[in-house]
């Protein structure tokens, strides 16, 4: 039996991804062979030496310590752009509540309910409209910060709204590139998009290098005016120096979903919570892909989509048993695991290597099932991490 502990509300969909006859999944299961989860954070949370995968359901994975995981063998997966289209829906939702003033006009029209006579309410509302005119979105610019899965269609809706988009993305992967609109001008740094965009959304993940990518100095280039929205994560953007630029009067307004004490009942903020994902379709997308990979990984050590380890997927030669492995990325492991396998007459039938990084592993077919004392050797050369034997 493989057992899966779950975090999070994982869709239900994701979950009958699991043969029952071959796997135990709840929020309670011991000695777990995976984690499913979402936004939990893994920081501090003992690891179970049964450990072998952590399946992330969404795209952004500082929840994990994925660099600690790797080095003790553990593959951590997340869903590229199975949420994406939610996070682009909310985006657009976010540049309208910024634009018209939706929620304050509704309001405005629910402080009506007590009206005496109803015959009131009609020229009180074509008196008062004014109050809450707004701008077009068409023929505005819209500047991306980060073109991946989700800054690529944010440009797509955007230029449909008839916008002109910007965006800067130094590090653009070349599927990315391919993906993107060449409607969308490429701007050379963060400086030259803010000065001249009306709306800024940031989508970009949460690392190092983008920890405060907006902050006082780059606040001090933004177009006056301007719209910032962050549906990426709270770390992005320093919300003393939001706080700073609203109140000099230069950023517009600031629109995100992650909400901090010092940003409610602000005027010129719109929070909610951390909803950008929160989509029965987009729940589904990522339960079922993280699902389908860890499975993939438990039962043929194939590996798609991770963020620590290389892919590595290979075909199952019939009627062969699977030995996988992982090690550090110097040179010989390989060689010294294929003379442990000759001298205990282990017949290799096919093999794949792969590395990343400081990582590698390896899949070998093999035409007898290897004995314990055989995975006991292999994980006895050094340099190797973690072997199973599937
Ligand atoms: N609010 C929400 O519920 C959600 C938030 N997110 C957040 O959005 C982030 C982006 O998601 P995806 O587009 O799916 O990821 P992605 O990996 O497809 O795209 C990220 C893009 O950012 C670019 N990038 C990295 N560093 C950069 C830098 N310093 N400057 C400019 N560009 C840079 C990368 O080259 C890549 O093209 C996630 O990491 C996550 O933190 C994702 C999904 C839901
Ligand atoms: O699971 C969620 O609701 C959060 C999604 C998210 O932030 C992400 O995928 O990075």
């Amino acid at each position: 039996m493989y057992k899966v502990r779950t975090y999070n509300k994982i869709a239900l969909s994701g979950l009958d991804r699991f043969p029952r006859q071959a796997y135990e999944v709840g929020s309670d299961i011991a000695h777990p062979d995976a984690f499913l989860l979402r936004s939990q954070k893994l920081q501090g949370i003992e690891v179970p030496q049964s450990l072998l995968a952590v399946a992330r359901a969404g795209a952004g994975v500082n929840n994990v310590p994925v660099a600690e995981y790797g080095k003790l063998g553990i593959v951590v997966f997340n869903t590229p752009g199975a949420n994406a289209n939610a996070v682009k829906e909310l985006v657009m939702a976010g540049m309208l509540l910024s634009s018209r003033a939706i929620v304050d006009s509704m309001n405005f029209v629910q402080s009506l309910g007590d009206l005496k006579d109803p015959a009131e309410m009609s020229p009180r509302v074509e008196k008062e409209k004014s109050r809450f005119a707004g701008n077009e979105l068409k023929g505005k610019t819209l500047g991306i910060v980060g073109l991946g899965a989700i800054g690529s269609m944010v440009a797509e809706m955007a230029l449909a709204m008839g916008m002109k988009v910007v965006g800067f993305d130094p590090v653009l992967s070349i599927d990315a590139a391919w993906r993107l609109s060449n409607e969308v001008s490429r701007m050379e740094n963060l400086q030259s998009l803010l000065a001249r965009s009306d709306y800024v959304s940031m989508h970009v993940p949460a690392v190092d290098g983008t920890r405060h990518m907006i902050n006082n100095d780059t606040l001090a280039a933004i177009k006056s005016g301007a719209v910032l929205l962050n549906f990426a994560r709270e770390t992005i953007v320093d919300s003393a120096a939001v706080l700073q630029s609203l109140a000099a009067g230069r950023l517009g307004k600031y629109v995100c979903d992650f909400p901090e004490p010092c940003l409610l009942a602000h005027p010129q903020i719109i929070a909610m919570p951390h909803i950008g994902a929160s989509t029965e379709e987009s729940e589904e997308n990522c339960a079922v892909m993280a699902a389908n990979q860890l499975v993939d990984y438990l039962e043929n050590g194939n590996i798609v989509n991770s963020v620590n380890f290389p892919t590595i997927s290979m075909e199952r030669s019939p009627g062969t048993s699977r030995i996988v492995f992982s090690n550090d990325n110097v040179s010989g492991v390989l060689g010294q695991v294929l003379s442990v396998l000759a001298e205990n007459k282990v017949n290799v039938v096919d093999m794949m290597n792969k590395s990343r990084a400081e990582l590698a592993f390896n899949i070998v077919d093999v035409e007898t099932p290897p004995g314990d004392d055989v995975a006991r050797a292999i994980g006895a050369v050094e340099h190797v991490i973690r072997v199973r034997v599937i």
